[in-house]
């Protein structure tokens, strides 16, 4: 009987009054989500991606609008090089926070800048775990950036695995409202073949889905069947942690196009067509007999400007 006038006079109120500063903190360094903008963001920014551009939209702006979401936001971005995972992630990122909050805010690792040596893995273990638990326990809408996870130590990815799940709270602190993304190139190949594919059966680029072709399942092949992958080792998959895989798509020439113009505009240089359209057609393409698909996606574009004679 005691025990139950203890939960509801002292934890109840507790928790309730954790939970109304949390939402006070949050009112002041989030941005009130707005879906319009989100979306608006995504198709004037991110060029030749369709399928992130729907599903990314649909996962991040149910989940900032669920009050009491029953999980942490798990996305898995896969893809070549340059074709935009990271600049999705930027996008989020400032459709969520207010200006200048996201520095605070987002974590972004690199598995081999952040934990280059195999045999200080369990120092690394202990790192993230106080790292992952700390931000969260102070702010829980907090976000962290795995880049290069096919890189990723099983072990560490055993420890992120540990926040994923759909626990109330762990030691103390709810990761409900934290978001993971992992960026990888694993399962880049397949993407490819399957829009080369398309594209060689006179397809529309924006008629395929994920599930065009298989695209899904040889994504899961890959992943899994890739033996220097941490995803190989760990039941990330397994256990339906991650909530959506998102392909991100070779790009072509017109996006890179798209991209260099972006780079103008953001380095204050006049359009110009002429100019990026030679600083477009300077970038590699594959494969080699049609030259379709940007080897590089739009990375080193900016470069490629800055180093192009203008007219
Ligand atoms: N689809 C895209 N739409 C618009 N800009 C893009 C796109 N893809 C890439 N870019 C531009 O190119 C830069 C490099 O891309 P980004 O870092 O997002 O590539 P990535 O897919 O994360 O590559 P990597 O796997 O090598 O890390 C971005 O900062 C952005 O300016």
């Amino acid at each position: 009987m005691q025990a139950g006038i203890y939960f509801v006079f002292l934890v109840l109120p507790t928790a309730y009054i954790f939970d109304r500063l949390f939402q006070e903190e949050e009112d002041v360094l989030l941005e009130p989500f707005d879906y319009e903008r989100l979306k608006t963001d995504l198709k004037n920014s991110l060029y030749g991606q369709h399928i992130a551009s729907e599903v990314v939209l649909k996962a991040v702006s149910g989940f900032m609008t669920d009050k009491r979401p029953s999980k942490p936001l798990v996305l898995s971005f896969h893809g070549g090089t340059g074709v935009g995972k990271n600049h999705v992630s930027n996008i989020i990122a400032r459709n969520i926070y207010k200006k200048g909050e996201n520095m605070k805010h987002v974590h972004v690792f690199m598995s081999e800048h952040h934990f280059p040596h195999k045999e200080q893995v369990e120092t690394y273990k202990t790192q993230l775990k106080q790292w992952i638990r700390g931000n969260v326990s102070s702010f829980p809408r907090s976000m962290f950036v795995f880049d290069e996870m096919d890189k990723m130590n099983p072990g560490l990815i055993d420890v992120i695995k540990h926040y994923l799940g759909y626990y109330p709270q762990l030691d103390g602190v709810s990761f409900r409202k934290a978001i993971f993304i992992f960026l990888s190139n694993a399962g880049g190949n397949v993407i490819n073949k399957v829009v080369l594919g398309s594209r060689r059966d006179g397809e529309e680029r924006e008629q395929l889905q994920m599930n065009s072709r298989d695209m899904e399942t040889n994504i899961f092949k890959d992943v899994f069947g890739d033996r220097n992958s941490g995803f190989w080792h760990s039941t990330l998959i397994d256990a339906h942690l991650i909530d959506h895989f998102i392909p991100f798509l070779p790009l072509e020439y017109r996006h890179v196009h798209q991209c260099v113009l972006a780079e103008m505009a953001a380095l204050n240089i006049t359009a110009n067509d002429g100019l990026a359209d030679r600083v477009a057609r300077d970038m590699p393409y594959f494969p080699p007999e049609e030259k379709i698909f940007s080897v590089k996606g739009c990375k080193s574009v900016k470069q490629k400007l800055l180093h192009t004679e203008r007219d």
